[in-house]
């Protein structure tokens, strides 16, 4: 399975944001995508979701020789800021889940196998999502999409507000998940990038270029990183 893009264009009042950006993600891989503040990360995001309207171009699946449109229920999309329920706890949001997608879902498992599966504690499955930290709502995000499995998965910097245990725990994660999903997460975080993707691709003047895999575990990688970004004329400064 292939999430091909193709002249994907996206303008908010005058600010092209988006200018043609093409790119074929394959399955079984997890890409990292990099650009710096304001490049247009989210929006691609976005725009892949179909939250947002793309002004031009088009988001393709392609799977055993046949092209179909990307659709909505193919995307996976757990944002920076996660948006639940926050008057249930974790269990009754993740039992209510499971009940509204029961014909997507496993035979026979509980919400306590998907808990266990992101270890999420005991103790906190029972507590209002209100009181729960930023790194354990996005815990809950990806628990929803191990329940559903949508062929593409885009996390919008997912693993900066982990802890060290977690972040490892997120990565193995992703990790064993890659082989039947497209995974895309954006970071700032190029040593997280480099531990683990197994490609990365820049966004830069609206555009999406690899960075060649040679480059990316060699020491001139950051210098060469840094470079490709620089020339982004239209980054906000952070
Ligand atoms: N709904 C909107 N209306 C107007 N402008 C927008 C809208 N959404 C995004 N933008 C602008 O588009 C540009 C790209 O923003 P976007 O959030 O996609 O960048 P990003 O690469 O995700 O940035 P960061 O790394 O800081 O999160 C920014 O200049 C932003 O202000």
């Amino acid at each position: 399975m292939q999430l091909v893009l193709d002249q994907i264009a996206k303008t908010f009042d005058n600010k092209k944001v988006l200018q043609g950006a093409g790119f074929t993600f394959e399955k079984g891989k997890i890409y990292g995508l990099l650009g710096r503040n304001g490049a247009g990360k989210t929006t691609l995001f976005n725009c892949l979701s179909g939250e947002t309207k793309m002004d031009g171009g088009k988001a393709l699946i392609e799977e055993n020789g046949t092209t179909r449109e990307l659709r909505e229920q193919d995307v996976g999309y757990v944002y920076s800021l996660p948006i639940l329920p926050e008057f249930l706890t974790g269990y009754e949001f993740v039992k209510f889940f499971m009940d509204i997608n029961r014909e997507k879902l496993e035979p026979n498992k509980t919400p306590d196998d998907y808990f266990d599966l992101m270890s999420i504690a005991e103790e906190d499955r029972h507590r209002l999502i209100k009181g729960y930290s930023h790194g354990m709502k996005n815990k809950i995000q990806m628990l929803l999409f191990l329940m559903t499995k949508p062929p593409v998965i885009l996390l919008d910097e997912p693993l900066t507000s982990f802890d060290v245990i977690v972040a490892l725990e997120m990565k193995n994660l992703l990790r064993s998940m890659k082989q039947d999903h497209i995974l895309i997460f954006s970071t700032h975080i190029l040593q997280l990038a480099t531990d683990l993707c197994d490609e990365l691709v820049v966004l830069n003047n609206g555009q999406l270029s690899p960075v060649p895999s040679d480059l990316l575990r060699s020491p001139e990688f950051e210098a060469s990183v840094i470079e490709l970004l620089k020339d982004e004329s239209h980054a906000e400064d952070a």
